[in-house]
């Protein structure tokens, strides 16, 4: 057996980013090749141990905490001029750690969709058995056996925890013409259902991507608190690269970048790798030129409206009011009781614009193919799937049920005579949003943060798109049997009416889901991308980037299990070549 030298500085791979794709990738190369040393370099520290991850009540009591890169987007004129927080874990776990747990799929074309843009191999047959492979799903009597997997390190099940007012979810949107979908990750999302969490069954804590570390060998290296500055090269072949405080870290295999969206862009820009101006700009020299680094930038955007309910009804709320009661339902958590700790929002729906209504699909249809001579590939697709035949199985919309207030308005103050009220909350998701936009370096020091620019409702159709989100989310509320559980709608208020107020809503609250993609992304060079299909930077030899950038195109689902997918199928192919 190899022995790896965890305080050396040559290894065989090196990970730069221990987050979602990394500890995956890496620890699969571990097990598959037992006498490599794999070397994870993670800028964050263990989270292990910290409630406000672990515990699946407290998501999104992170962000914006040292848990978080805190970066932001510049000011968004369509959105005016607001500046859009673009969080991302810097932690064990990366995003994964801070992520709202929910677990599911994009429809088979949308997979199928990946192979026609060049990359032989990655459909929906193959991207979906790697997916499983991440997965092990605890059986629900309300939920069923097709589309999850059974083997995998990240344990998920449908949450035990449902308030109340939740079980109104599925008979409202059944009422409006959606159907149940009890397998709703089989690689037809379309319908109303309850959708599992990542979540741990024995302890109810969050499962995650360190889990995957149970998996690996001791010939995995781990380093925390470690940032990786640059990637060296000699020849146009990655050798290593040099930490924040400049260690030279040599790979004499690869080097495999999973610093996400956001920041595997800017490492291979600050190493050379990207488009001549902006390298120039920065005062970098140019390695190779690559014009899809940073660019292609796609990312969910949401809306959401909240209801007051009426005062028999108890929402996730009480936590932040009561503390008494918080103290007590904390108390359950850690005896491993059922809990109010327990709770992640698990009721969905997926659904075309025609289930809205005819004329509504009719209108953003045209919206969507306005200047439609000068579309890219990635546009065409998205179109494309607003037609015949992909209306039927490509969801355009996405709305969850939320307990609690999660609104933008903020629940109210102390002093306010809705203090202490419950809430329920519903989000609108756009899954095929057109806008997109690009992520860029500005300067050669990786303090610096990088210039996100996602041009959010830049697009006609995310326009409307959102103002037909947030009014069909009204009707949702109106009908029976939900519209029997609240008093008031508190966001955006009943007397928001007209198209103008409706448009105005939508410019002071749409916000990302954060589901950044697309800005390394798998495809033709030529066409923009910046890796081939085995995930290798074009130009580059020993050099690939395995995470959420890869993915060419927005996909109509939460993103986290095709993170995993990508991670386990790179794992795959690595294993081989070097086997
Ligand atoms: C608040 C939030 C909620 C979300 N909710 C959901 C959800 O409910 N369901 C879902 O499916 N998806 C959700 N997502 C999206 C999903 O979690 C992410 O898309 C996914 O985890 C991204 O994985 P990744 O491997 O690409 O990047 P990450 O997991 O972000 O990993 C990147 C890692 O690289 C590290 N890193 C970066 N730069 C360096 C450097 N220079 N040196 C060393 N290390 C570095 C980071 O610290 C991080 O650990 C959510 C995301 C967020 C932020």
């Amino acid at each position: 057996e190899v022995s790896c030298d965890a305080n050396g500085t040559t290894y065989d791979f090196i990970i730069v980013g221990g987050g979602t794709a990394g500890l995956a990738v890496a620890s699969r190369i571990s097990q598959g090749l037992p006498n490599a040393c794999v070397l994870v370099l993670e800028a964050g520290s263990d989270g292990r141990n910290e409630p406000g991850i672990y515990i699946p009540g407290r998501k999104g009591s992170t962000i914006g905490t040292k848990y978080d890169w805190n970066l932001t987007s510049t000011p968004q004129p369509s959105l005016n001029n607001r500046i859009i927080p673009q969080t991302r874990g810097k932690v064990l776990g990366g995003s994964s750690a801070l992520n709202l747990m929910t677990w599911d799929r994009a429809a088979k074309a949308e997979f199928d969709a990946w192979e026609e843009l060049g990359n032989p191999g990655w459909n929906w047959d193959s991207i979906y058995s790697a997916m499983l492979k991440a997965e092990n799903f605890f059986p629900s009597p309300e939920y069923g056996e097709d589309g999850v997997g059974y083997t995998g390190p990240i344990q998920t099940l449908i949450n035990r925890t449902l308030p109340e007012h939740q079980r109104t979810w599925i008979p409202t949107m059944n009422a409006l013409g959606i159907a149940e979908n009890r397998e709703s990750l089989n690689g037809y999302p379309m319908g109303v259902m309850r959708q599992p969490s990542n979540i741990r069954e024995s302890n109810y804590t969050r499962s995650y991507s360190p889990e995957y570390l149970s998996l690996a060998g001791p010939n995995l290296i781990l380093r925390l608190s470690t940032r990786v500055a640059k990637i060296n090269f000699r020849n146009m072949t990655a050798t290593g690269v040099t930490l924040e405080d400049g260690i030279v870290m040599t790979a004499t295999k690869e080097v495999i970048l999973s610093a996400g969206s956001l920041q595997s862009p800017q490492l291979l820009e600050l190493s050379g790798v990207g488009r001549r101006g902006v390298l120039e700009k920065a005062g970098i020299e140019v390695v190779k030129e690559l014009n899809g680094v940073g660019e292609n930038l796609q990312d969910h955007i949401r809306i959401q409206n909240s209801y007051q309910l009426k005062p028999n009804y108890t929402s996730f709320d009480i936590l932040r009011f009561n503390t008494t009661y918080a103290a007590e339902q904390l108390a359950l958590w850690n005896e491993g009781k059922v809990s109010l700790y327990d709770y992640t929002g698990s009721g969905y729906i997926f659904m075309n614009w025609s289930s809205v209504s005819s004329n509504i699909s009719d209108h953003l249809t045209s919206l969507a193919n306005q200047n439609s001579s000068s579309l890219g590939p990635i546009e065409k697709l998205k179109i494309s799937w607003l037609s015949e035949p992909y209306t039927e199985t490509v969801p355009q919309l996405e709305v969850i049920f939320s307990d609690g207030y999660t609104g933008v308005k903020g629940y109210p103050p102390a002093n306010s005579s809705l203090y202490g009220a419950s809430f329920f909350t519903l989000i609108a998701s756009i899954q095929h949003p057109l806008s997109s936009g690009s992520v860029h370096i500005t300067s050669s020091n990786i303090n610096t943060p990088p210039t996100i620019n996602s041009n959010y409702l830049s697009h006609l159709y995310d326009l409307a798109a959102v103002k037909t989100a947030t009014q069909y989310m009204r009707r949702i509320a109106s009908t029976p049997p939900l519209s029997s559980v609240w008093v008031q709608e508190y966001e955006p208020g009943a007397d928001v009416q007209s198209e103008e107020q409706w448009e105005d809503f939508a410019r002071r609250t749409t916000l990302t889901i954060y589901h950044p993609v697309g800005t390394c992304a798998m495809m033709k060079e030529e066409l923009g991308g910046a890796v081939d299909k085995e995930l290798k930077t074009y130009g580059i030899k020993a050099l690939r980037v395995v995470d959420a950038s890869i993915i060419p195109v927005g996909i109509g689902a939460h993103i986290q299990t095709v993170v995993y997918g990508i991670a386990e199928k790179a794992a795959g192919m690595i294993i081989e070549e070097y086997r």
